[in-house]
């Protein structure tokens, strides 16, 4: 017997749920021998003849199984699978996407943080005769090393969409597309345009080395159990050719100016911290003292005797005081500003600025000695913001 607890009763219909438990149950066990209910806090009840198992989904874990057969199928139509493809899903949970593309690629690699999940798919998937074409990974897949893939077709957790976009696109593999179902929020964010509320640093760094488009929005009544927000499909596409190369670099400069997306370039360079900041960077950096002086930026203050800038340099306070009083700290914020000016960037607003543009900004930036990025700390690991 069904006994639907009212989270749930509100959102799917209990036929729904019945149904999607009856799928897997047809795949892998003895229907006939089996009841199976739903209880309170998303715990799902399999009942055999003289034990039971308890499945319980795990919001932690993102476990919200995609039950929609209309959308399953549309997500491996739009993801252009080949016969010749390899494709790495990362999450198959009980395989509900799985099995449909086994049904289309030439190999799945299927990784997955949850036991439970795998020995559900392992059965469905045996069931169907699929074994030969599938290598499934029981590890987390922020840390598990991927082998080679074609295409990557997921309906990923959602908290880990940020960290896992960013080892896809700024790791080492190469792949034709990644078709991702995200939180819609999350998707929106990414799919953003210059002038779009929503534009930011995510959609700025991704759209550096991938395209994104918009495939389609998904209810959140297409799962089980229904989560709180709606999702939405995007295609990701790897650039052929990145023009630029140094990401740490650039995710420094971007960084900086989308702190304030909506102050003018100006008023953000301005900044005594931001000039102090950079001024250290512009020091540390390898240029040759010629350099550095015809510039007009040598810094006698804020060196100590063996060259280093002085710690206290970071402090705002101190550095107002600085400025007043030194004149290579002076002459780097006119540099500064006499960069943004070049190129006519000094009133211009972030949320405004395509990439071309911004990247035209970091390489006249980068040409007057000017670097972003401090090798001295640890990369950014909120390159891609969530
Ligand atoms: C949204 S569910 C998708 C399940 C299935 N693909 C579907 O569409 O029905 C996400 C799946 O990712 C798994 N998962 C969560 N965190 C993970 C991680 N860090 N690495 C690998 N899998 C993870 C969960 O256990 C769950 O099975």
């Amino acid at each position: 017997m069904f006994r639907s607890p009212k989270p749930l009763s509100l959102c799917i219909p209990r036929c729904v749920i019945r149904q999607h438990f009856l799928q897997i149950c047809e795949k892998y066990t003895h229907l006939h021998k089996n009841r199976i209910e739903d209880d309170h806090n998303g715990k799902y009840r399999k009942k055999k003849e003289n034990h039971e198992v308890f499945l319980q989904l795990h919001k932690s874990r993102g476990q919200h199984l995609l039950t929609n057969q209309r959308v399953l199928d549309s997500i491996v139509q739009k993801s252009d699978i080949r016969s010749t493809d390899t494709v790495l899903e990362i999450g198959p949970g009980t395989g509900n996407l799985t099995l449909k593309l086994l049904e289309v690629a030439k190999h799945v690699i299927a990784v997955e943080i949850d036991k439970r999940m795998i020995e559900i798919l392992n059965k469905r998937v045996a069931e169907c005769g699929f074994e030969h074409k599938i290598t499934v990974i029981n590890k987390d897949a922020l840390k598990a090393e991927f082998s080679e893939f074609d295409l990557v077709v997921a309906n990923i957790p959602y908290n880990i969409s940020s960290p896992l976009l960013a080892k896809l696109l700024f790791g080492s593999s190469t792949f034709r597309s990644a078709t991702l179902l995200l939180q819609k929020e999350f998707a929106r964010r990414l799919l953003a345009n210059p002038g779009d509320s929503d534009y930011n640093r995510l959609a700025v760094n991704v759209k550096l080395v991938a395209d994104v488009q918009f495939v389609m929005d998904v209810s959140k009544r297409d799962f089980v159990p229904c989560p709180k927000v709606d999702s939405s499909v995007v295609m990701i596409f790897p650039k052929d050719d990145v023009p630029y190369k140094d990401l740490d670099e650039w995710g420094a400069f971007t960084k900086t100016c989308f702190t304030k997306k909506n102050k003018t370039l100006g008023a953000t360079f301005k900044q005594k911290k931001k000039v102090m900041e950079l001024y250290k960077l512009f020091n540390r950096r390898d240029l040759s003292e010629e350099e550095k002086s015809a510039d007009g930026c040598s810094n006698d203050r804020c060196n100590d005797e063996d060259g280093e800038v002085k710690e206290d340099c970071s402090d705002e306070e101190a550095c107002d005081q600085l400025s007043g009083l030194d004149t290579g700290v002076s002459n780097f914020k006119d540099k500064i500003m006499a960069v943004l000016k070049s190129g006519g960037f000094d009133d211009k607003r972030p949320s405004k600025l395509p990439n071309t543009e911004l990247l035209k900004l970091l390489l006249l930036f980068n040409q007057a000695g000017i670097y972003f990025y401090d090798q001295a700390r640890p990369a950014d690991d909120e390159f891609l913001p969530n």
